[in-house]
């Protein structure tokens, strides 16, 4: 069991707190972490050359891309997205008795106890320190203030990313996400087009359609219903909005609103996050 994973799971048994003094890198060590590891995966390393490594989270509303942004970083990165939603969602597919119990919870917008939560989150790091992974960027995870306490007292986050996008646009998106059951592609067939606030740009994100063999394949999450989706944001602002005040009073938020879809919105967050686009360095070298 992972050092992390072990601490976890004690943390959440006893509720207790261990006040480790946590380093607030964000934004000058957190981005060199980043940069050291993009150059230094060239050479097959997955640490920065300073030892250090990506322990990113990822915080933002429903519908409003914490995924997409997560694994393309997490890509980028060479280090592991993990996402709690898709912990449940395998929970769901599996058919224990858990499947049962997360069904009721998770199709009616709720949240999941943080108990079953921290036990799927600490079974899916000791699976990855088995395999040596280092490093993580969360995504869904923490939710609740309790769960950003038990994080806080077991390890270092160095970067909280929160993403906004205006809230018309969180619930088209989310009612438009579809994946094809076959080879797991996201999509979304919601155009969005919304008038610019107090005289601000226009806001377009045009659907991201699937390729003619994922058609007829598609399949919608069971809670991304006009229902749900408006419970999920409700619980939203509820629940997890006070973790972004958490991280913002520890220095560690970095504030990002989306301008657009992913072609407008990718190479402006690294921007933000101070790493060069291996995109743009590739056409420069060539
Ligand atoms: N950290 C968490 N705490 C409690 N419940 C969670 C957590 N992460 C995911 N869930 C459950 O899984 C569902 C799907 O999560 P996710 O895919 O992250 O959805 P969203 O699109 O709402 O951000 C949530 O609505 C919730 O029921």
């Amino acid at each position: 069991m992972s050092a992390m994973s072990r601490a976890i799971r004690a943390c959440a048994a006893t509720a207790s707190r261990r006040n480790l003094s946590v380093a607030a890198a964000w934004p000058k060590e957190a981005s060199a972490a980043a940069a050291a590891l993009v150059t230094g995966r060239r050479g097959g390393m997955d640490r920065g050359e300073d030892g250090s490594r990506v322990q990113w989270v990822f915080l933002g509303c429903p519908g409003v891309g914490k995924g997409t942004y997560a694994g393309r970083l997490s890509r980028m990165l060479g280090v592991p997205h993990i996402a709690t939603g898709d912990l449940v969602r395998d929970a769901l597919a599996s058919q224990g008795p858990l499947a049962k119990q997360l069904a009721e919870i998770v199709n009616h917008g709720k949240l999941v106890s943080d108990e079953i939560i921290i036990n799927l989150l600490s079974k899916r790091l000791e699976e990855g320190e088995e395999k040596g992974e280092l490093g993580f960027i969360l995504d869904g995870f923490p939710r609740t203030i309790r769960q950003a306490e038990i994080l806080e007292g077991v390890t270092d986050i160095d970067l909280v990313i929160n993403l906004k996008l205006r809230e018309e646009a969180l619930l088209a998106k989310c009612i438009g996400r579809r994946k094809c059951s076959q080879c797991g592609g996201n999509f979304n067939v919601a155009s969005i087009d919304i008038e610019g606030e107090n005289g601000g740009p226009r806001m377009y994100m045009p659907p991201l359609l699937p390729p003619a063999e994922c058609e007829s394949k598609l399949i919608t999450r069971a809670d991304d219903t006009e229902e749900v989706v408006k419970e999920r944001l409700r619980v939203y602002h509820d629940l997890c909005e006070p973790v972004e005040e958490f991280y913002r009073a520890r220095g560690k938020l970095l504030e990002f609103n989306l301008p657009g879809g992913i072609p407008e919105s990718w190479p402006k967050l690294l921007q933000a996050l101070n790493i060069e686009d291996p995109d743009n360095k590739r056409s420069a070298a060539a």
